[in-house]
């Protein structure tokens, strides 16, 4: 808190994050990064923060949210656009998303996802981000800024738990990030994306420990702080020449 008020008080500009899916796991270690850098941070989830965060409240910057249904996305960017005080935002971190899970936490495919969840996935993990990038572009612009989006390694390799639907929109958000830093170049801002392995968040299924034993040359889980560390670089002057990147975050797992 000294250091927010010292950078207040030296007249330096306070940069502005949003960071969905934010209420627990990589997003909540993303925004408390930003925070602990003096940045005001804005949060999207489906569940409010856990225990009430008096920050979020006090500054009003907590929205709940359920970015799996389409009419909850299609107001979200009015819902956040007056929360941005001067127009300017520094990062957007496309970070909420969702793996549909079988019985006993079970892999589903392509052949026993029903519809609908195909529908939510595709919402949350692509839908969302669309509208978000798009939605801020102007804002993202005036601030040269960065939009980091959180892919997953079962983007590139059929992996033993994360089911087909969930792989596709991870596929698909690869594949719109380089399409948008291509688009958004003119514009000054960075479009990059994260591709983890397997991060130790509660979004994990209950014999990824075979995964660390077998597949991990690096043998244990990543951290949820090395992944902010990752985004916090890609959202830096630090990586201005990097966009349309998707770096692995991931122990080894994919070589
Ligand atoms: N943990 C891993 O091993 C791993 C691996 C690869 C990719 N990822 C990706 O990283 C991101 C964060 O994952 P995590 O491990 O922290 O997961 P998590 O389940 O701990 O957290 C997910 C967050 O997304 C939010 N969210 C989910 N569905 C939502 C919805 N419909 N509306 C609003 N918010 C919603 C939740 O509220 C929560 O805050 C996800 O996009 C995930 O796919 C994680």
């Amino acid at each position: 808190m000294t250091h927010i008020k010292h950078k207040i008080e030296q007249n330096m500009e306070q940069k502005t994050a949003i960071v969905t899916g934010a209420s627990r796991g990589i997003g909540h270690a993303v925004a408390e990064r930003f925070r602990s850098l003096g940045w005001r941070v804005i949060t999207v989830s489906r569940s409010p923060i856990p225990g009430g965060c008096p920050r979020s409240q006090e500054h009003n910057t907590h929205v709940c949210m359920d970015l799996s249904d389409l009419s909850q996305i299609g107001q979200m960017v009015e819902t956040l656009r007056p929360m941005l005080g001067d127009a300017k935002l520094h990062a957007l971190v496309n970070n909420a998303g969702v793996s549909p899970k079988g019985p006993g936490g079970s892999r589903v495919n392509s052949l026993t996802t029903d519809m609908q969840t195909w529908q939510e996935m595709y919402n949350t993990n692509f839908f969302a981000p669309l509208a978000l990038t798009r939605g801020f572009a102007q804002e993202l612009s005036n601030a040269r800024g960065s939009v980091v989006n959180l892919c997953s390694i079962a983007g590139y390799r059929v992996h033993p738990f994360a089911g087909s639907a969930y792989a596709s929109s991870k596929a698909a958000l690869a594949s719109l990030t380089r399409e948008m830093a291509n688009d958004m170049a003119p514009l000054n801002v960075r479009v990059n994306a994260i591709a983890p392995g397997e991060i130790d968040t509660a979004i994990l299924s209950p014999g990824t420990s075979h995964i660390v034993d077998t597949q991990i040359p690096l043998r244990r889980l990543g951290t949820t702080a090395e992944v902010a560390d990752l985004v916090e670089f890609l959202c830096s002057e630090r990586a201005s020449y990097i966009t349309g990147a998707e770096i692995p975050i991931d122990g080894g797992q994919r070589i």
